[in-house]
């Protein structure tokens, strides 16, 4: 009997729907999954010309597929990757291929990489983005780590991933755990584009109390436009537009604020703040995810903290310059996780390629947006950018756009409407751009109390002063 080209341990969003877009593309597929309705239902889905076969017995399932093996996981992260490669570790042999598609923790592809490399088992950790749709249709795909195992998977992956102008989102990225690292940043950042487009929503229509219809407008209009079309600002318009089947509202208004997360964004920032690499647009939004779970605390202090406040302005005008706003604060929010990227390929010997992420992540993704292209020009002209705000293309454009954002600012704190992401990337920006920073005076200060020492500009060594009190 002939055997199976590839096999998927977890048959849920990701894994079943990338299971079938393989199977679209002729390769002949065979799913693991513990639920048998799950197994059940991916045959029942095949399309005729699928070869295809689900299964919840893990013997039979490694025995299906073609030596060496070739194996991905898309199971929840954490103890049940840890599981599922204790199950399969007694079926597999030398030289079969293990690849963890989940958005798995880095340090824990780094050590699955060492335990399976002792039982001579290639094992890679390769992020994948896009949902439900990009796995069935096009996902950008992050591998790093084993390059000869990645090597020998490749026309699968490049077959399956999204295309932009004909080229596959989907490169290897570097050793260790670095697919898994790419990803983590890719979701810190969509956190952030996130919350900018909902502080973008929350300004308009708590703020200045634009209706739906017209804020839907707008989104459309920015997905429309050259320096805008984005994903995420593409089904935010969708989501306004949706009416609730249940009552006669938009879903919008009965959906719940309380918002959810699975870790990501939360480990970017970890990690952010272990290797210092400052991402204080994707802090601010994990924080913002994390205040909205305080509804009982926001309603006791919604009812001691009042400020009404009206704005009167040229809501056309404005909108022009909130457009320019958000694209400046996009732009600087990429500019952090780039630089986070940059600087983690240092700490940990990733040799990533920033050309390379930016094309990948041009389709197929959810922070896939058309500004990604002139990120790509940037990182060729200079594969070293420590920051994307340095580059002189990307430099004109957020000089164009500095005042907008400022306007827009002021505008949210005079209505009381939290534009945090906007704020801090503004901060981070004016930080980032400033020769001198009051930094000095923090260092005066940990001598004063601590007798740390500092350092002076003008004499080389170390000084402590007995300050007086
Ligand atoms: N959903 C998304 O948009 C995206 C998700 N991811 C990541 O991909 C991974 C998978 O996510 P997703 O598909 O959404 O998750 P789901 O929960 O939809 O699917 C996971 C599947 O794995 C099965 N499973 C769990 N443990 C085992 C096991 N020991 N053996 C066999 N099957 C098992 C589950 O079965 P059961 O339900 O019966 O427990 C379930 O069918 C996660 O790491 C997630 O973070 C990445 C990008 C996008
Ligand atoms: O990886 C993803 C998208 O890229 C997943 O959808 C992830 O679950 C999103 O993160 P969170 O659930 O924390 O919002």
């Amino acid at each position: 009997m002939k055997k199976f080209d590839f096999g998927m341990v977890g048959l849920g969003v990701m894994g079943r729907n990338l299971l079938l877009n393989m199977a679209d593309h002729d390769f002949s597929v065979v799913g693991l999954d513990l639920d048998a309705e799950k197994a059940a239902s991916l045959e029942q889905e095949a399309q005729e010309k699928h070869q295809i076969k689900g299964t919840t017995d893990v013997k039979e399932f490694v025995n299906l597929i073609e030596k060496p093996r070739a194996i991905m996981l898309l199971v929840p992260a954490g103890k049940p990757v840890d599981s599922v490669i204790g199950s399969l570790l007694e079926h597999l042999e030398e030289g079969d291929i293990v690849v963890d598609g989940g958005n798995s923790y880095f340090p824990d592809t780094d050590r699955r990489v060492k335990e399976l490399a002792e039982k001579n088992i290639h094992f890679f950790g390769m992020g994948i983005s896009g949902g439900e749709k990009g796995a069935r249709f096009g996902p950008s795909m992050m591998p790093g780590g084993d390059k000869g195992a990645y090597e020998r998977l490749r026309p699968i992956f490049e077959a399956v991933a999204a295309k932009v102008d004909g080229e596959p989102c989907v490169s290897y990225l570097g050793s260790g755990s670095a697919g898994n690292y790419v990803k983590m940043v890719h979701n810190g950042i969509e956190y952030a584009i996130m919350q900018l487009l909902a502080e973008t929503y929350d300004l308009l229509n708590r703020g200045l109390k634009v209706q739906d219809k017209r804020i839907q407008k707008l989104f459309d209009q920015w997905n429309n436009s050259k320096e805008l079309e984005s994903y995420l600002v593409e089904i935010t318009a969708d989501i306004l537009n949706q009416d609730d089947p249940l009552t006669d509202k938009k879903l919008i208004h009965l959906i719940s604020d309380t918002a959810k997360a699975k870790g990501t964004g939360k480990w970017t920032s970890q990690n952010a703040m272990d290797i210092q690499a400052p991402v204080p647009s994707i802090d601010l939004a994990v924080n913002m995810r994390d205040i909205s779970k305080y509804k009982e605390e926001r309603i006791s202090a919604s009812n001691i903290y009042n400020w009404e406040a009206q704005k009167d302005l040229d809501l056309e005008a404005f909108l022009e310059k909130l457009k320019d706003a958000f694209y400046f604060a996009m732009i600087t929010t990429y500019a952090q996780g780039m630089a986070q990227l940059h600087i983690a390929s240092k700490e940990y010997n990733y040799g990533l390629d920033l050309e390379e992420v930016s094309k990948i992540w041009r389709g197929g993704c959810i922070i896939r947006a058309s500004v990604l292209e002139n990120f790509r020009k940037a990182y060729r002209k200079n594969p070293e950018l420590p920051n994307l705000l340095l580059d002189k293309d990307l430099a004109a454009d957020l000089n164009s756009k500095q005042s907008a954002i400022r306007e827009v600012l002021n505008t949210g704190i005079s209505l009381g409407i939290p534009l945090s992401v906007y704020g801090t990337t503004v901060s981070y920006f004016d930080a980032y751009r400033s020769e001198i920073l009051p930094t000095n005076l923090i260092q005066a200060q940990r001598d004063y109390f601590g007798s740390h020492s500092y350092e002076r500009i003008d004499r080389e060594g170390t000084f402590h002063t007995e300050w007086e009190d």
